[in-house]
């Protein structure tokens, strides 16, 4: 836990054997080690979601992307870049929460987690972030009028072709 950070406002922060423990009962529908520590999303937390028709955003790492991408097809992948990796470490340095040799490690993950973006289906460029928001924005809204989605919201009210 970083100074600053609040259980169950950043994350569910679990002892390591707890979160052994759900990994073996598969209660994770993604998880990874990234950057040192263990994160997952946990299954319950989805189904919950799914039951009250809500979307789903997750910030998560490239190896739970792609377990994600396997196993839920209406899943839609969004890679959000850094200008560059001068600004980058700019930016982690000025965050003020990391040691020099955390924001190495950060930056050099950085590097292998970059070369995955190509099997994503959109890619933001975070350099101005109003700019990045509405980009982002602008993603959720023309996925949720995907012709797959908007029929099958509407299939009680109107009689599609197939
Ligand atoms: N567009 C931006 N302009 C300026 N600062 C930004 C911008 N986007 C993010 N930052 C800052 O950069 C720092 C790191 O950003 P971010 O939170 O995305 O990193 P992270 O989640 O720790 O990275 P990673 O996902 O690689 O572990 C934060 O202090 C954040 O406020
Ligand atoms: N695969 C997953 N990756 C996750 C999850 N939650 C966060 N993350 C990623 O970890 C790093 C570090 O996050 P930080 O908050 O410590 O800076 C970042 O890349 C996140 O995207 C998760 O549940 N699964």
């Amino acid at each position: 836990m970083r100074p600053g950070e609040k259980d169950g406002v950043d994350y569910h922060f679990v002892s390591a054997g707890a979160f052994e423990k759900m990994v073996a009962e598969g209660a994770f529908a993604e998880w990874a080690e990234v950057h040192g520590n263990r994160y997952g999303t946990a299954l319950a937390t989805l189904e919950e979601a799914r039951a009250a028709g809500q979307d789903v955003l997750l910030d998560i790492d490239c190896q739970g992307a792609a377990q994600l991408k396997k196993n839920y097809r209406q899943g839609v992948f969004v890679f959000i870049l850094p200008p560059d990796f001068q600004e980058l470490r700019r930016r982690l340095v000025g965050r003020n929460t990391d040691s020099a040799e955390v924001i190495e490690r950060r930056i050099a993950n950085a590097r292998g987690e970059i070369r995955e973006a190509a099997w994503y289906d959109y890619i933001v460029v975070n350099d101005d972030f109003e700019q990045a928001l509405a980009e982002l924005k602008s993603i959720v809204l023309a996925e949720g009028c995907r012709s797959g989605r908007v029929l099958d919201g509407l299939k009680d009210v109107f009689e599609f072709g197939a």
